[in-house]
């Protein structure tokens, strides 16, 4: 996507020395787009934990490239089986990272070491080369869902609702739920984003808000507990969120929130969609809620805030009672009942087991040999 007329991934390798890797340094936005080079496997680790990358497919493909700069400096065995353990302890609920992990231990662990570091950098290419085409198609497939409220509204906007960030910064390129708002805004139609600001890290606030605001997409941020008013008020068409982990049986493991809005949803009958790419689905697990690990981050973020002064700088304030503790749950899971549909880049289908065989036979074979 584009910054300011400029085209960006939210990853790539520096094209000057061919092996260091770029990210966008998300805890700056909105405010300033630092660049930042990581030349080692502890620098990508810092970076995923601290949320200067984020978003599910995001955190897999560095993870890949994080990889590959481990391997160009030790290819052993126990380099490459210690590194990828350690990548893949970074954060716990978004399955893409150990999806993205697995693919590369898949491909390297037959590789003779002298290849193993080209060989790395080559899968980790291919990881996000898939996320790009698969966050497009993603788009292409919810389109139809925005067009048909847009034929039902005769002009007036087809009014949104998103949590967190699901756009291209929290993908290599393109975004999930935000994939099908891009594509429905560049396609013509009039619709509005309801941007929930998303606490306690503010990705809707902040990033959301950033992303739309670049590409011109109306929207307007609310709190997060004002969801549930605008759907009982018909101010919202459909609720469009992306995902960490969905299981075998539709539960989907998004941004601590998520659950109250889809429950809002439910009670105001408002369509609940869920976008996410293959690399988010977790055929292993059935049961979301008893299977899923919450990522528990630090209370501090709960406790206190980070924004601008009315002087530029950027500070991080406490908004807590002095003394209080904290409690930041990161993700929570929205049971299938509560989801409308899932939209993939295969296609939509129902929150089910026989849904998800549907677009991906593949995993058939898993579900007959349990
Ligand atoms: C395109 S999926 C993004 C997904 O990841 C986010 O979590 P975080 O910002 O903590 O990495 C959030 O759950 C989004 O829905």
């Amino acid at each position: 996507m584009k910054i300011d007329g400029v085209p960006y991934r939210s990853v790539w390798v520096d094209p000057e020395d061919g092996w260091s890797v770029r990210i966008i340094d998300q805890t700056r936005l909105p405010w300033a787009v630092e660049i930042l080079r990581l030349t080692e496997e502890k620098q990508v680790a810092h970076a995923i934990k601290s949320m200067q990358v984020r978003g599910a497919p995001l955190i897999g493909a560095v993870a890949a490239y994080g990889l590959a700069l481990a391997l160009r400096r030790d290819a052993s065995d126990a380099a490459l089986e210690g590194v990828a353990a350690m990548l893949g302890a970074t954060r716990p609920t978004a399955i893409n990272l150990r999806w993205a992990l697995a693919r590369m231990l898949d491909a390297l662990r037959p590789v003779p070491e002298a290849r193993r570091a080209d060989a790395a950098y080559a899968a980790a290419a291919a990881i996000a080369e898939d996320d790009v085409e698969t966050c497009r198609a993603i788009g292409q497939h919810g389109l139809p869902l925005i067009e048909a409220i847009a034929a039902r509204k005769t002009g007036k906007p087809v009014n949104i609702l998103t949590h967190c960030n699901t756009g291209w910064i929290a993908t290599v390129d393109f975004g999930t739920a935000l994939s099908v708002i891009y594509q429905a805004h560049d396609a013509g139609i009039p619709l509005h984003v309801w941007v929930d600001e998303t606490r306690p890290r503010n990705q809707g606030s902040a990033l959301t808000a950033w992303e739309l605001g670049k590409h011109g997409v109306p929207h307007t941020v609310v709190a997060d507990n004002a969801g549930g008013h605008l759907m009982q008020h018909g101010e919202v068409d459909i609720c469009l969120v992306g995902t960490d982990r969905v299981t075998r049986q539709g539960d989907v493991a998004n941004k601590i929130g998520t659950y109250l809005k889809a429950l809002a949803a439910h009670d105001n009958n408002v369509p609940f969609w869920v976008a996410l790419p293959h690399s988010t689905l977790d055929m292993s697990v059935r049961d979301g809620v008893r299977e899923i690990p919450i990522e528990e981050r630090d209370a501090r973020e709960v406790l206190e805030v980070t924004g601008q002064s009315w002087d530029g700088r950027v500070q991080t304030v406490r908004t807590a009672a002095p003394g209080s503790p904290g409690l930041n749950p990161a993700f929570d899971v929205t049971p299938a009942r509560l989801v409308t549909g899932l939209i993939t880049e295969r296609g939509r289908c129902d929150a089910t087991e026989a849904g998800l065989l549907g677009l991906y036979p593949e995993f058939l074979a898993n579900v007959a040999a349990e």
